[in-house]
């Protein structure tokens, strides 16, 4: 009898764990487990049933289509047949609201959303001609002060927020200009997004990746022993010779290799101790990132009181508090008839309201509303608030590239570090933040491993800092 091979264990089973498991079994690395610590695959991609209908309580879009390449992502979807709709923001200058008193003028609205886009435009000539080692990278806010443009009227503050806070989670004070300007995702892939809202769910192309490898019944549910649920890792020690996993109900298991998968915002906490200590080059290069927090906030209402029909799909709160309740969509089209409102939130007002009981929420966002809509709008009934940054298998819901991290500290992150290797979005260099980076990391980080496993090339270059 052949002795087996290596064995490989994958910590964590969402896109970029299932993602590397596949790839190291195509390249005849079978001898696989992957724990995961809830009950379910997909990670932070996960609908949840709200008001008879499955919301996407994580991703929602494909971020990255009709562009010059294929989004692996959008190809996994169309094979899939997934329920999609295109994003529409054309109209978007007839839809922000004053904080009270209704409506802004569009043209109004339309020149302050010209400007931002003429800095964006600018940052983007601007960043293109820094060095690449990202040494003499700057923040957006930076680079909107040397343009003389730092929004702080209400109207202002909504575009700013709703273009950088709505897809990086954080302000611009925090984010890198290098790295987000332009976002490689659209120059690469699009700049098209399309929502999925599909009853099976957009974790189910996490799903189809799983089925590529491991065994399932007929029903179609995994059945494979090589994946193991509610598994909560606490422990990975490592030496030259193997890796010793332990979970918190005292399981043990041994393996030569170890691959990390889950969330930086989850190696910045203590959940899993490695022994001995991660060195103190690759623990600054974690603590150094950001895990953001960005949230959507669900609104069951018993009938819609909102404007509807193309165009209308989106719209804007102009508070003169930054990030209070601004971005606001009816998803109409996605669900018919369910009378849902999504109001997203993030970074300190997404913590804020992780900590308090969803009645406040629902009284904050009721007077929110009343605001936009009038007094005789009716109360929801049913609000459904995730939770990610309270998660402990989480602490967040994607990385944000800061300020202040260079392309040498980004590489630390994924380098491994001996038997341990590294995946997640949080290690794709171009595509951090988006399901496509954790889909590709996982096919890099696993070809990385089988280097080293079948080639023996172990020691991974990272760039000289200078
Ligand atoms: C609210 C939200 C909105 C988003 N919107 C979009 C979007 O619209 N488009 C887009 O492209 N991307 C979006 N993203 C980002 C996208 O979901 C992620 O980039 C991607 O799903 C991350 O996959 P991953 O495998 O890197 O990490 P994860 O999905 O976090 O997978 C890691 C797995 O490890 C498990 N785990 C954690 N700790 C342990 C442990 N100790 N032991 C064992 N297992 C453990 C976790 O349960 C999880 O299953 C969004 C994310 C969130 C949360």
């Amino acid at each position: 009898r052949s002795k087996p091979g290596p064995t490989v264990i994958i910590v964590g089973a969402g896109m970029s764990g299932i993602s590397a498991a596949k790839t190291l079994s195509e390249a005849g690395i079978k001898n696989l487990l992957i724990l995961e610590a809830t009950g379910r695959i997909g990670g932070r991609i996960h609908k949840t049933e709200f008001a008879g209908v499955n919301v996407e309580t994580g991703a929602s879009w494909v971020e990255g289509v009709n562009g010059q390449e294929l989004n692996p992502i959008w190809n996994l979807a169309r094979k899939l047949k997934l329920r999609t709709f295109f994003s529409d923001f054309e109209n978007i200058s007839a839809n922000v609201y004053q904080q009270v008193n209704g409506l802004y003028d569009a043209t109004v609205v339309q020149a302050a959303l010209d400007r931002a886009v003429n800095v964006s435009k600018a940052a983007a000539v601007f960043s293109e001609a820094l060095p690449p080692s990202g040494l003499e990278d700057i923040s957006v806010l930076t680079f909107q002060r040397l343009q003389k443009h730092v929004p702080s009227t209400a109207l202002d503050m909504v575009i700013d927020y709703s273009n950088h806070d709505g897809e990086f989670g954080e302000p611009p004070r925090v984010t890198s200009l290098q790295n987000t300007e332009p976002i490689p995702t659209f120059t690469n892939f699009g700049e098209d997004l399309y929502q999925v809202a599909d009853p099976r769910g957009y974790e189910s192309v996490v799903h189809e990746l799983a089925h590529q490898f491991l065994g399932f019944d007929a029903k179609g549910t995994i059945t494979d022993p090589r994946i193991k649920l509610n598994k909560v890792v606490n422990r990975i020690e490592y030496s030259r010779s193997g890796v010793i996993v332990e979970t918190e109900d005292g399981s043990t298991y041994k393996s030569d290799y170890v691959m990390v998968s889950t969330s930086i915002g989850v190696l910045q906490t203590s959940l899993i101790k490695f022994e001995p200590d991660l060195p103190t080059w690759k623990i600054l290069a974690i603590y150094q990132f950001s895990m953001a927090v960005y949230t959507r906030i669900f609104l069951k209402f018993p009938y819609k009181f909102w404007p509807s029909g193309n165009g209308t799909e989106y719209f804007l709160y102009a508070s003169d508090r930054r990030g209070y309740y601004p971005i606001w969509q009816h998803v109409e089209y996605e669900y018919p008839g369910s009378n849902i409102l999504i109001v997203t939130v993030s970074d300190e007002e997404s913590r804020r309201i992780e900590q308090q009981p969803d009645s406040t929420t629902k009284d904050e966002t009721m007077e929110v509303l009343r605001n936009m809509f009038g007094e005789n709008i009716p109360e929801p009934t049913d609000i459904l608030v995730p939770r990610w940054w309270s998660n402990r298998f989480y602490r967040g819901t994607y990385s944000n590239w800061p300020i202040g991290v260079s392309r040498y500290e980004f590489d630390q992150i994924r380098a491994p570090v001996g038997r341990v290797y590294f995946t997640g979005e949080h290690t794709s260099q171009p595509y951090s933040g988006y399901v496509h980076g954790a889909y590709l990391a996982g096919i890099d980080s696993a070809l990385m491993m089988v280097g080293c496993i079948k080639y023996g090339s172990c020691d991974v270059q990272i760039e000289p800092k200078a």
